[in-house]
């Protein structure tokens, strides 16, 4: 286990991260193919840190414990002690953890988040020139997912077929809700789920979108929603939205609405909606209309592993879950354990890289931050990359998952 020795932590106050020139930095390594990944994404952000700093700055590295790993020494799946590491030092960054089908623990990852209050699920999804993909201007696609990562379907009341909670919910509802109750078309084999989606939590995700789209420069916010169907949780999010766009942003409706303009920075910027489903063609047929994206969590979580496909799979798609009020934040792959190809060093380490990437920017240190993205686009450019890039490129060399860390860091001079 890598232990910080020498860092300090950083703090947090008036609503800004201090980062000291060593800060300690918890990290999970992860479960599956997390292993191999980490251990390639821990040398390329290190040399980026010296590269850039020279020994002025670097990162304290912590391990902390979760999932199999932890659940082997410590009896626990997601021990306090890891729980309070991220507390305590603000800012971490973690690998894949494994979450059964069906039965079995509900996701570690979903609970990291819902502990911590991370509201921001931060996906950015652009293409690395020369990066196979399956469509034909990968080049437009360039937008940031903001997927509310707090409630959703993803708050976990859920009740199981057969149980005696679920005789029990079924009984309230008959018992309150008969109309409602009667539209369940197999009662007595229904396994029942809750999709809490509020306006508290629609307008902390959206502000954030709106506020990063005023940053940054970009177009257009959109709010991805299926509220034709679900009408007071999707149609929420959709009606919260645009309030949010109208009063906190002294918004304007375009042609009566419901898309409106606010104005900032002497720039203007589109609010509008699509419902998801059209959303998912139109990325393929016209994902130039499209610069930030702010949605519910499972709306978001298929969002991000379909855009993502479009720049060339989960194997580059990085991320971050952020609670800008408080400043914990934990920098994540988008993509999961992978445990076909656990332990063969053998599969791409980007994800997990650009979630680095995405962490030293956070902290402020962009000239580390830039050189990842150098190293990542050499090596690409180079044609020297991992099985799920070789296979569809032409002429491209066969790396393994440690060997692709050591060509970004080449590619980093
Ligand atoms: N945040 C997290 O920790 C997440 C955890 N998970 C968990 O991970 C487990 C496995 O989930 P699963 O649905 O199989 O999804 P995975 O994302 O783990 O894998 C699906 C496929 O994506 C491709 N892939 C994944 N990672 C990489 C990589 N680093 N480089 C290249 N290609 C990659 C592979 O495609 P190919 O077969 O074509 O090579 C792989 O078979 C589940 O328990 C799930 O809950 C899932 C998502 C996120
Ligand atoms: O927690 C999990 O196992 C899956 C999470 C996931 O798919 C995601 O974060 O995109
Ligand atoms: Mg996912």
């Amino acid at each position: 286990m890598t232990q910080a020795t020498t860092g300090e932590p950083i703090k947090f106050a008036n609503g800004e991260l201090n980062v000291p020139n060593h800060p300690i930095v918890p990290f999970i390594e992860g479960d599956g193919t997390g292993r191999d990944i980490w251990r390639a994404s821990q040398r390329v952000l290190d040399a980026a840190v010296v590269k850039a700093y020279a020994g002025d700055k670097s990162i304290a590295w912590k391990e902390v414990l979760a999932g199999q790993k932890a659940f082997d020494s410590t009896g626990e799946w997601l021990p306090d002690a890891t729980l309070e590491a991220f507390k305590t030092y603000f800012v971490g960054i973690k690998g894949p953890l494994t979450t059964p089908v069906g039965g079995g623990i509900r996701s570690l990852n979903v609970a990291l988040r819902q502990i911590l209050d991370l509201y921001v699920c931060l996906r950015p999804v652009r293409w690395f020139t020369g990066v196979p993909t399956p469509i034909k201007r990968p080049e437009e696609v360039d937008m940031v997912i903001f997927r509310e990562n707090s409630e959703d379907i993803y708050a976990g009341i859920e009740f199981q077929e057969g149980s005696e909670e679920v005789d029990k919910f079924k009984k309230l509802l008959k018992e309150a809700f008969p109309k409602h109750f009667e539209k369940i078309r197999f009662p007595d084999t229904s396994g029942l789920g809750i999709k809490p989606v509020s306006k508290e939590g629609t307008r902390r995700l959206v502000k954030a979108a709106i506020d990063y789209a005023i940053e940054q420069g970009r177009d257009s916010v959109t709010l991805v929603h299926k509220g034709n169907i679900m009408k007071f949780t999707e149609g929420g999010f959709r009606d919260w939205g645009y309030e949010v766009a109208m009063n906190d942003y002294n918004g304007e409706l375009i042609d009566g609405g419901p898309w409106t303009k606010i104005k900032a920075n002497g720039k203007e910027i589109i609010v509008k909606d699509v419902i998801a489903d059209a959303f998912l063609q139109q990325i393929l047929t016209r994902p130039a209309e499209y610069d930030v994206v702010a949605t519910m969590n499972l709306n978001g979580d298929y969002i991000s592993d379909a855009l993502a496909a479009q720049v060339g799979g989960i194997g580059i798609a990085p991320g971050g879950n952020i609670n800008y009020t408080t400043g914990h934040a934990i920098f994540e792959a988008t993509h999961g354990t992978a445990p076909k190809y656990a332990d063969q060093d053998k599969v791409n380490p980007g994800s997990v890289i650009l979630s680095g990437e995405m962490m030293l920017r956070h902290l402020g240190w962009n000239e580390a931050a830039d050189l990842v993205v150098k190293g990542v686009e050499g090596a690409i450019a180079a044609k020297t990359v991992t099985y799920d890039f070789e296979r569809l490129m032409d002429g491209a060399k066969l790396l393994k998952c440690s060997e692709f860390g050591e060509a970004i860091i080449k590619h980093m001079d």
